[in-house]
């Protein structure tokens, strides 16, 4: 008796398999075992030359054809693709309770639920860690192959070296069934032939539904060369399936591995690459892939909004934008404060961005709130969640950051006895200024404070040095900038930044706002006059004016400068309180050098500072502190014979009247005489001094 070879048991098993395929008596499951077991047949005939590779490619299409139509199809009797339907059916069984009730499960919501999306990403960990090129569809075909040919994914085989991870990855899970059937053996067997394997999977019993779903599960992503409906679908649930699955395993990676190793063996996706089809099929597939991946993602995200905390759609970012805008507000509207050297216009600051502002002298109980007719939030808090002034909503917060950051001034405090001389200008500002601002009960109607004080004078007799007193003493907010800044800086958006500039301190009252060099603000309006500073002007003088504020608002501008004839005949008459600032007289010019040589190691006495106090007439304040400044640097020249680094502090002389004689000699008054008529006339005609 002719001993049947591997050729004639082949083609006998083909055809019984071929016959229960066709009798109408085998269950959906049982189809696709079948026709999976014909791709193996025809996978490993090609592998042994049994059949040529037009066949195999041939049949290989057909079976795979019809393998996924069983898979891909939702109908009950014919297909599998059915088991989420099932699954609800059995959680709906559960809950029969009420006709009404409705199960909240749906097909397309289940892949939503958590414990599910737990479960694909535990697949996809697994298939990560696992997916090597002895994973588990290698080890499967191992099973069918002789030793010669390991490590070829039994299913990537059927599609392109270039095909989604998906294929590779769904491969896996189909492989993995003969394991779950309690088949290891076949598995480890490296040297397992193939009438064994024919046998397993012949002999295997059918296929539990929930084996069939998860062959099904493992197959359906296998586009083969199915139809682009099937693999659409297919894909489409392996997707959801098996989401998240990055299944990296590359087939370009084993390709090379398996074909130097392979000897005879050939590998299947030789076969796949030739074919077009497949090719076409990977488009829709890595489309489908990709398309469900992301909007799986969405759902994610979506679930998970209130879980992640980065993550707001655009509506709610705008909402918190938004809150946070008006929550910030308050924060940027300073506290008054005082205390620090001079401002630098935003050099040199160390507050930050929302540094607070301090008040300029802690405020006596009872004055406090003081004719504060309107603070968004009391001095020395900074509440942010306190409703920002509605004033300041149609201001750009941008300014008003900038008036924070670079208007207000910080220095050392001032008091009125460092200024020396001027005491008719001290006494008027005290009386203006700062007696209204502690007692506004009392400074009411016509002793109501002037809204604008103008400083004029020589330069360096102490204009800006009043101004920082006035901010250190008045106990109010204190804005100081510098009109040359103001119209510099913010080229075209310098009308703005004065409005911004009023609205904050009107916000902040009692405030003062002190401005430097006002002329360049408030020059003349001519011809040749730019238009930007033509509108700063403007809005200066209609804020100035108060036509925008209330007669109640508590807000003074304080101008200086040493060109006063410049000033605009509008903006003139707005500064009320015209107050010259002269050069000092002896007695100022006395105080200056006293108090300053008190500090300094200095012999001078009584008559010596007369002589040099009557030397100095025409001096300004400035000039007197230049004088001894380098009248304090004689001792120093006279050390001309000793080491200046060696030397000790004891060993510098003190300050005498010769270097202050020798100082005459190189500091000058700055002032002219000339200059000071201009002054004298314009006091005369504008002033509001005696
Ligand atoms: N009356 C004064 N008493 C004491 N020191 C003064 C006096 N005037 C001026 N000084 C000194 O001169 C320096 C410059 O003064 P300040 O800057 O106030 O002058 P100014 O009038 O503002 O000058 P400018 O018109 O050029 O701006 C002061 O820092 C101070 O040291
Ligand atoms: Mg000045």
């Amino acid at each position: 008796m002719e001993t049947p070879t591997h050729s004639t048991v082949y083609l006998s098993d083909w055809q019984k398999s071929y016959f229960a395929i066709t009798s109408g008596t085998c269950t959906p499951g049982q189809k696709a075992d079948e026709y999976r077991a014909k791709i193996l047949r025809i996978q490993y005939a090609w592998a042994n030359s049994e059949i040529s590779q037009v066949c195999a490619a041939h049949l290989f299409k057909k079976y795979a054809e019809k393998y996924a139509a069983i898979i891909d199809s939702d109908n009950i009797e014919t297909g599998l693709n059915n088991y989420a339907e099932n699954i609800l059916t059995l959680a709906k069984c559960q809950q029969n309770d009420s006709d009404k009730w409705q199960s909240a499960l749906t097909t397309e919501n289940v892949f939503e639920l958590k414990c599910v999306q737990e479960r694909m990403q535990t697949g996809k960990n697994f298939q990560s860690s696992q997916v090597t090129p002895t994973d588990a569809c290698v080890l499967a075909d191992q099973g069918v192959r002789p030793s010669a040919a390991p490590g070829l994914p039994k299913f990537s085989v059927f599609s392109s070296a270039g095909e989604t991870e998906l294929c590779a990855g769904s491969a896996k899970c189909a492989n993995q069934r003969p394991a779950l059937l309690g088949h290891p053996s076949s598995f480890k067997s490296s040297q397992s032939t193939l009438p064994s394997v024919t046998k397993t999977l012949d002999t295997l019993p059918a296929p539990s539904a929930s084996l069939n779903e998860q062959v099904r599960t493992g197959f359906q992503a296998t586009p083969l060369f199915g139809s682009k409906e099937a693999t659409s679908s297919s894909l489409k649930m392996s997707s959801n399936c098996c989401d998240g699955q990055n299944l990296s395993l590359s087939n370009q990676s084993a390709i090379p591995a398996w074909s130097a190793s392979s000897g005879k063996r050939k590998a299947f996706y030789g076969v796949a690459d030739e074919g077009s089809t497949v090719t076409a099929s990977l488009a829709p597939c890595q489309a489908s892939t990709s398309t469900e991946t992301s909007s799986f993602s969405g759902n994610r995200n979506r679930n998970e909004e209130s879980s992640i905390p980065g993550f707001r759609t655009a509506k709610e970012q705008l909402w918190v934008d938004q809150q946070k805008k008006s929550q910030n507000l308050p924060q940027r509207v300073p506290v008054s404060s005082y205390g620090g050297v001079k401002k630098s216009l935003g050099a040199g600051r160390s507050r930050g961005p929302f540094g607070k502002f301090v008040p300029p002298v802690p405020k006596q109980d009872g004055n406090e709130n003081g004719g504060a007719q309107c603070k968004p939030h009391a001095r020395g808090q900074a509440d942010p969640l306190l409703p920002v002034d509605e004033r300041l909503k149609n201001i750009e917060p941008k300014m008003v950051e900038l008036i924070m950051h670079e208007i207000m001034d910080h220095g050392p405090p001032v008091n009125w006895d460092d200024i020396a001389g001027v005491e008719f200008a001290k006494a008027t500002i005290k009386e203006i200024v700062v007696w209204p601002m502690l007692r506004p009960d009392i400074f009411t109607g016509l002793r109501g404070p002037p809204k604008g004080i103008l400083l004029f004078g020589p330069p360096g007799t102490g204009k800006t040095l009043i101004g920082k007193c006035i901010a250190c003493q008045s106990g109010a907010t204190f804005f100081s900038i510098s009109a040359s800044s103001l119209t510099s800086k913010w080229v075209g958006e310098g009308e703005k930044m004065v409005r911004a500039l009023f609205t904050v301190a009107r916000c902040q009252q009692p405030a003062v706002i002190f401005i430097d060099e006002i002329d360049s603000l408030l020059s003349q309006r001519g011809d040749g006059e730019h238009e930007s500073s033509r509108r700063i002007k403007t809005e200066f003088l209609v804020q100035l004016d108060g036509a925008t504020t209330s007669s109640e608002d508590r807000i003074l501008v304080v101008g200086a400068t040493n060109r006063p004839q410049e000033i605009d005949e509008a903006a003139r008459r707005r500064l009320v309180k015209r107050l010259y600032i002269p050069l000092p007289e002896a007695s100022a010019r006395k105080q200056i050098v006293t108090r300053l040589m008190s500090k300094e190691h200095c012999s001078l006495n009584e008559e010596e500072i007369e002589l040099i106090v009557n030397k100095s007439n025409g001096f300004s304040g400035a000039d007197m502190t230049q004088l001894c400044r380098e009248a304090s640097l004689g001792p120093i020249r006279s050390l001309q014979s000793m080491d200046i680094a060696t030397i000790t502090p004891d060993q510098v002389r003190p300050i005498a009247f010769l270097d202050f004689e020798s100082a005459f000699r190189t500091v000058r008054p700055s002032v002219s005489s000339k200059d000071l008529e201009l002054y004298e006339t314009w006091n005369q005609t504008f002033g509001c001094g005696r």
